[in-house]
């Protein structure tokens, strides 16, 4: 009997039970923060800019410390407990908590109320996520995951203008019925905050037949994680500076949620203003990571990366400046966009450029350090305000919450500025230049092929990657076709070239020094262009090279850690910028590569095997820089197959058999025409 398998993870009905319980239970936590700290404000009114800004600072503390104090406990406590009915009581208690709070309506039960809740948090989360593997099959798992990711996030535009409404809703019935005058305008938020937590009950309750124990979630702590992760991954520079620029992006729109209500306050907005103000951070990420990418698709990944955290920076510095709501809140959709931006590009970076070993590791580790950025970001940058406290600068307000959004915003400036030169691709590209043909939708290539008839491709890789193997089944399959075809190859395709190869590669010649390596490939190359290259590209013939000018970036740039940009300005000078077509990358892990190899290692392959680590990273890099320009292989597929994903590609480019002249000329003829 076959068993069938469910089209979609929302087709498993209990599993839909329980997302439908996470869904509203989110929504009800984001109302929770709104109307809390909106409270916070309102009980404080008129005490103060300072206290009511540690009045909110204090909710956000009580909302953080549990976590932080007791996770790792509450974790191992959830596993030892029936799931569902932890869940059901958890749900019950923080009903029936949330609900006192506009009861009693002071500040002091806020604060108890709001770490009560949270302890309760640490039970209900760890048993939901334990028994969310109980309801789906293995392979539905990510699904599920990603499933949780978007109710838990995107819940928070939904919860903030939900907020807004009801508070304008509290606030327009108070002035209208006289008898409601008691009714404070976050107590609506609270009610549906807490009949969220009712509804995700009564949906959990009905969860029958869930596996008391097995199968539990150790929660380790954060700390931890984060120490041991950073062990790993904070050894490679690129994933250092995506970390940082990623976590200042999380720290900048910390820094605009944390001091929001007390700045929308001091703008003269009212709590759906505070709404308003917080859902444009989530609406302007949304767009961010749906459009951004796509407008400034020209952009390399990593200049976009970096571009996206200045400009955040820039932004959240004229929010902290400009004094008007209106202003305010169109600036926080930027400001959002650009965040949203930076995440999206950097989690595409992890997945591109870091090696599969360190991916998990990166993930998981920014999973938890961005949590605790954001926690720590919110919950400090109140107190801080309020202990800043106002200013006067001439006419001129100049307030904490001014203070704090200023000092976030220049600090996303600096990483930014740090990640744009740290992590740039497009070395002696001016960032201006790409940055208008990125938006006009075109990528600027300073150094393009000039226009000529031929097609030019390089294969690129490490050692023994299989470069020879397919540029020669390449040119096989073009002759066949009736191309006129020059197969080549660097170092060693001139008369000189084949003397400075003798030198390069002799395993005797040791101690030659980086820079004189770089210059003799640069030397051969100037040849080989000159000699070789273009003058088949002018006579309309397609080259195919075995290894350019990427091969220099990889293995003396990376490999011998020269400057990317000297190296990249010698060979655009060698060359006269000449830029392949399409270049080729067989990419294939030096550890298989090298084996590959018979007869004795010449100088550069005898170099060890971290060197030739650094030149596949770089290969990898530059592909995945310009995606139009690279078709990236993986070199460990049969010949065959490798042969046909690059006959496929190179198919794209191939001129027009017929040479547009003489479709010029059958074109006037009559026959021909009709
Ligand atoms: N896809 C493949 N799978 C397994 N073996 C391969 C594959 N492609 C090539 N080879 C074999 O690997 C060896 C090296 O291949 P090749 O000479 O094409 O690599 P290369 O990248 O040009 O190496 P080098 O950098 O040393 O010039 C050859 O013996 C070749 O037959
Ligand atoms: C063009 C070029 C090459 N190299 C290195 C890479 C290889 O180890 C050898 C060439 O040998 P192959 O068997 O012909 O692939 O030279 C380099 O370091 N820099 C370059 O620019």
């Amino acid at each position: 009997m076959t068993i069938r398998r469910p089209a979609h993870v929302l087709a498993i009905a209990p599993f839909r039970r329980l997302w439908m319980a996470m869904s509203v239970c989110s929504l009800g936590d984001w109302l929770n923060i709104l109307a809390l700290t909106a409270l916070a404000g309102n009980l404080t009114a008129g005490q103060g800019f300072q206290t009511q800004s540690l009045a909110v600072g204090g909710v956000f503390l009580a909302k953080m410390l549990p976590a932080i104090l007791l996770g790792p406990l509450a974790g191992a406590f959830a596993d030892r407990f029936d799931r569902r009915l932890t869940m059901v009581v958890a749900d019950l208690s923080r009903f029936a908590l949330v609900l006192t709070i506009p009861l009693i309506g002071v500040y002091q039960w806020v604060i108890v109320a709001t770490l009560l809740v949270e302890c309760v948090n640490l039970f209900w989360v760890p048993a939901k996520d334990a028994t969310v593997p109980n309801l789906v099959p293995k392979e539905r798992l990510e699904q599920a995951n990603q499933l949780n990711l978007l109710v838990t996030y995107g819940t928070a535009p939904v919860a903030a203008l939900l907020f807004a409404v009801l508070s304008l809703t509290g606030d327009m019935a108070r002035s209208t019925v006289p008898a409601l005058s008691w009714l404070q305008p976050t107590d609506l938020a609270l009610g549906i905050n807490a009949v969220a937590y009712l509804v995700s009950a009564a949906l959990i309750f009905t969860l029958r037949d869930l596996p008391r124990r097995g199968g539990g979630i150790s929660t380790p702590s954060v700390l931890k994680q984060i120490v041991e992760g950073w062990r790993f991954v904070g050894r490679d520079q690129l994933v250092r500076g995506l970390i940082v620029g990623m976590l200042g992006a999380f720290a900048a729109g910390g820094a605009v949620i944390g001091v929001a209500k007390v700045y929308v306050v001091s703008l003269g907005g009212g709590d759906a203003a505070y709404g308003v103000v917080f859902g444009a951070v989530f609406v302007g990420m949304a767009a961010g990571m749906f459009f951004g990418p796509r407008l400034l698709a020209g952009l390399s990944r990593r200049r976009l990366f970096g571009l996206a955290i200045t400009v955040a920076g820039l932004t959240l510095a004229a929010i902290a400046l400009i004094h008007n709501l209106v202003i305010v809140v169109m600036l926080t959709v930027a400001l959002g966009a650009c965040a949203g931006i930076a995440w999206i590009i950097g989690y595409t970076l992890i997945g591109l450029e870091v090696e599969d070993s360190l991916r998990g590791r990166t993930f998981s580790f920014l999973q938890s350090t961005a949590r605790v950025t954001l926690l720590l970001v919110v919950a400090v940058a109140s107190p801080v305000a309020g202990l800043f406290g106002t200013h006067l600068v001439g006419a001129y307000v100049f307030d904490g919450a001014n203070l704090v959004l200023l000092v976030g915003g220049v600090l996303a400036m600096v990483v930014g500025m740090l990640a744009l030169r740290h992590m740039d691709d497009r070395r002696g590209v001016p960032l201006s230049e790409d940055l208008l043909a990125a938006l006009r939708g075109e990528r600027y290539a300073p150094g393009v092929v000039e226009e000529v008839p031929g097609v030019f491709i390089a294969f690129e890789g490490g050692e023994g990657s299989g470069k020879t193997t397919q540029s020669r089944l390449l040119a096989i399959w073009l002759r066949d076709q009736g191309f006129d075809v020059v197969q080549t190859r660097e170092p060693g395709s001139t008369k000189v070239g084949m003397r400075l190869r003798a030198i390069l590669l002799d395993a005797a010649e040791k101690g030659l020094s980086a820079r004189a390596e770089a210059l003799l490939y640069a030397a051969d190359r100037a040849e080989h262009v000159e000699k070789v290259i273009r003058p088949a590209l002018h006579r309309g013939a397609l080259v195919i090279t075995d290894r350019y000018v990427d091969s220099s970036l990889a293995y003396q740039g990376a490999g011998r850690a020269l400057d990317p940009s000297d190296v990249s300005k010698v060979n655009a000078w060698a060359t006269g910028g000449l830029v392949p077509h399409l270049t080729v990358l067989i990419d294939t892990p030096p550890s298989v590569g090298l084996t590959r190899l018979g007869g004795a290692a010449d100088r550069i392959e005898s170099e060890p095997l971290d060197f030739h680590e650094r030149v596949r990273k770089e290969f990898r890099s530059l592909a995945a820089a310009a995606p139009e320009r690279y078709l990236m292989v993986d070199g460990t597929l049969s010949q065959n197959e490798i042969s046909r994903i690059v006959q496929d590609r190179v198919r794209e480019i191939l001129p027009d058999p017929v040479p547009s002249e003489s479709e010029d000329i059958t074109g006037t003829m009559p026959a021909i025409r009709d």
